[in-house]
Order: structure tokens, then sequence, then C-alpha cells
């Protein structure tokens, strides 16, 4: 892909530790577009998160590189927002003042503090939490958590977005209806996503492509399939839908089949399609 935005070069990681070397990764290349939504799917300790860590900045490649929008990452940057699947809100302070954080290090130079306020609702209001302004996290449910959290990384205007099974601790209620939001809010700002999940169905629902790892030690890429999906995409109709589980099919099989490790679990009819989980 020659309009690469956010790309990976040869990323090899390699962990040391009292045991030894710990080699996790090996040989990582992936190209993602501007404003594409791609999801890296794999075994637990596979290396999925090692990967986003690097793109973050917070982790350094042992060898190779990632480049985003034509510049090399180094270091944790405002342009790669993190969502973690656990919030990580700063507990003291309330959902508007947390949102205010970011936005403020961020905008401080280029925003009045009345833009900054108009911006700070914006977002909120984006994820529907702008009746919660002044609570703080702990009188806030986990879903809504996550929802602040999304709304701080999308208020910093991220170059990429990442997040880290970001809807993993959520009942399946509350991870439909926040997936259909990040799915929305994702084509009304064309952000640029990579998200790691363990869910199948999340994957193929949310993704344009979904990147398959091997099994570590030294995982890389194993295949990466289009989704060939039209948007917008209704998660009710997907389940009779020929081509999702014709892509379904081959995250399973590629899974456990081609990366067999650990047994599917049982496929549960929930919000929507059944989603089929990778036993962490
Ligand atoms: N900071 C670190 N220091 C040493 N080893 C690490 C570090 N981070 C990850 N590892 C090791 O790298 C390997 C891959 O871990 P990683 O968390 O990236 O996998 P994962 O695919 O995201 O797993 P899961 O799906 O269970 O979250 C594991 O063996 C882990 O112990």
């Amino acid at each position: 892909m020659t309009n690469a935005y956010l790309q990976l070069s040869q990323v090899d990681m390699t962990f040391q530790s009292a045991r030894g070397e710990n080699p996790v990764l090996r040989g990582i290349d992936l190209s993602v577009a501007r404003g594409e939504y791609i999801s890296l799917i794999g075994h637990s300790g596979c290396g999925k998160s090692t990967v986003l860590n690097i793109v973050a900045g917070l982790l350094r490649a042992t060898s190779g590189g990632v480049i985003v929008d034509g510049r090399e990452v180094n270091a944790p940057g405002p342009d790669r927002a993190v969502v973690f699947q656990n919030h990580s809100l700063l507990p003291w302070l309330t959902v508007y003042q947390n949102v205010e954080l970011a936005v403020d290090k961020v905008f401080r130079a280029t925003r009045s503090a009345a833009e900054r306020r108009e911006w700070i609702l914006h977002n909120l209001a984006m994820v529907n939490m702008s009746h919660a302004l002044d609570r703080l996290p702990s009188e806030i449910s986990g879903g809504m958590k996550q929802r602040v959290g999304i709304a701080r990384a999308l208020a910093m205007e991220p170059k990429v977005l990442l997040l880290d099974e970001p809807f993993g601790a959520l009942d399946a209620l509350t991870r439909a209806h926040l997936q259909d939001e990040v799915i929305r809010i994702q084509a009304e700002l064309g952000s640029t996503v990579m998200m790691i999940t363990h869910d199948v169905d999340e994957a193929v629902l949310m993704s344009d492509r979904v990147v398959m790892m091997t099994n570590g030690p030294a995982a890389t890429i194993g295949q990466v399939m289009d989704v060939p999906l039209p948007r917008p995409r209704n998660r009710i109709a997907l389940a009779e839908d020929k081509t999702y589980n014709h892509c379904r099919q081959e995250i399973l099989s590629f899974l456990y089949e081609k990366q067999r490790k650990v047994e599917p679990l049982a496929a549960r009819n929930s919000a929507g399609p059944r989603t089929e989980k990778i036993a962490a």
C-alpha cells in the first residue's frame, strides 16, 4: 500500500528478563490507510498489546520502526490516543475535568478557553455523557467510564486512535451500544483506528480489515482479511449475511485450525449476532 498513514516496518520485539530473552514479535509489516479501521486478533499472549504499545510509543521496538503521517514514532504523543480495557480516568477529577485535562494539554496554545469548553462538551455529547459532567468516576458505571475514556481520546483529535480491548470488560448490551457509538463516531470523523479484540464478531462488525496474528513466541502477521461489508452496518441484519459469516469463518479457521491453541467458547446469542471469543 503506497498511501500508508500508519506504517509498521519489520518490527521486532524481544523482552529481556532474568530468565533470558523472550522474542515476542518478529517482522511485523503493516500499512494502514488514513481513515481505515483495523483490528488485531490473535490468541492470548501472542503480542497484540505489544504491537499497540509500540505504535503508542510506550514501548520501543528492538528493531524496525513505526511511521505515523510521515513521522517516526519514538515516544508517546497526543497524535496517538490510547483507550485501554480498564478505563484510566483520574479518580479525583469529574467526567468533565478528565476530558478537560487532555484538551488543555493539546489545545491550550491554539484554542481559547471558551473554544476548549465547547469542544469538551461536544465530545462528551458524542458519547452521550452530557448528563454526568460533574460526576466522579466512582459515581458512574463501567460502560460510562469507557465512554468518557473514548471521549477524552477523541477530544485530542489524534491522528490514530488505539483501542486495546476497549469493550472487553463490559456486559454484552453495554458493549453493543458502545460499539455502535464508536462505529458512528468513526464514520463521522474518519478516524484511523487500530483496535485489539478477542471477539471475532466485534472484529468483523467494526473493521475494514482484520489482522490475524500467529501464536508466539516470535509472533507475526499470519493473515490479513478485508471485510467487504458496506457501511453503515446493522448488527442484526449481519447475523444472516453471507459475507459476514464468511469473514467470521475465515477468522475462526485461522485461530482454531491454522493457529490452534485453545478451544473456542460456545457461541452465544446475545445482543445481535452470536459472539465468539477467544479464551484468554
Ligand atoms: N513490558 C514487558 N516486559 C516483559 N515482557 C512483556 C512486557 N509486555 C509484554 N511482555 C510479554 O510479551 C508477550 C506478549 O504480551 P502481550 O500483552 O503483548 O500479548 P497479548 O496478545 O496482548 O495478550 P492478551 O491477549 O492476553 O492481552 C507475553 O509473553 C508477555 O509476557
